[in-house]
């Protein structure tokens, strides 16, 4: 009987783009995903809570975990670090759960080195003005930040062929609905190799 690793799906894309709200969306949803909670060393919004939303950490102790590898991945972004604690999702993939990261794009490019099998999925915004509107009316950032944040999204939609989908975020319904597609179409992927193996072994064994 072979063992099925979890699969690793990562949803990234610019800040305010709508991750948060379209992953919450789709975990009502589909509840056989389990989600990466990140550590970061930004300060705790209002209504933020420890352990649910992110593990907040000094800077100190970010680099802690840096230099004993205990991320799977992380970046600089904005003036504070963001990154995947390692143990939660090696783990939950070998039981042969399903993992959910929701970064950005530093960061997800670090995961495609490592776990070349994951899939990459990058949430579009409809415009840059309409992802203009979406962070500065979520009202969480200064003016500054806000800039900083547009200015980082640039860059990051030049690298959005990197990925394996990308969805756009128009209605969060519409991209919920393609992501459940992409998570079903890779199980049947997977089925399908696993299947394929499983005949090749039998043959090989007659
Ligand atoms: N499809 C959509 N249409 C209109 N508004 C949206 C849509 N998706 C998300 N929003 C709104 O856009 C704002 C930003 O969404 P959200 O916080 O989920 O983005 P994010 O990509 O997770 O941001 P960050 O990367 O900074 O955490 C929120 O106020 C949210 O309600
Ligand atoms: N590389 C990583 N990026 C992450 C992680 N967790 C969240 N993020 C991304 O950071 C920005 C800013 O987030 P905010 O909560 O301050 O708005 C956003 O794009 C997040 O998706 C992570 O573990 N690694």
């Amino acid at each position: 009987m072979i063992e099925q690793k979890g699969i690793l799906f990562i949803l990234s894309g610019p800040s305010g783009v709508g991750k948060g709200t379209v992953r919450k969306a789709l975990f009502e949803k589909d509840t056989s995903l389990q989600y990466s909670i990140s550590m970061t060393t930004r300060d705790k919004r209002p209504g933020e809570v420890e352990g649910v939303d992110y593990f907040y950490r000094t800077k100190e102790e970010f680099e802690e975990m840096i230099n004993k590898g205990q991320l799977l991945e992380y970046a600089k972004y904005v003036n504070n670090y963001y990154g995947t604690p390692r143990q939660y999702v090696e783990e939950t993939l070998e039981q042969g759960k399903d993992v959910f990261l929701e970064i950005e794009v530093q960061g997800a490019l670090q995961v495609r080195e490592n776990f070349p099998e994951g899939v990459f999925i990058f949430l579009c915004p409809p415009s840059l003005d309409e992802l203009k509107n979406r962070i500065i009316n979520r009202g969480t950032e200064t003016e500054q930040s806000v800039m900083n944040r547009l200015r980082a999204a640039k860059d990051e939609i030049e690298l959005m062929d990197a990925y394996d989908y990308v969805v756009v975020n128009d209605y969060i319904d519409n991209a919920v609905d393609k992501i459940q597609a992409i998570v079903a179409s890779e199980h049947c992927k997977r089925e399908r190799v696993a299947s394929e193996y499983k005949k090749l072994l039998e043959v090989t064994q007659l």
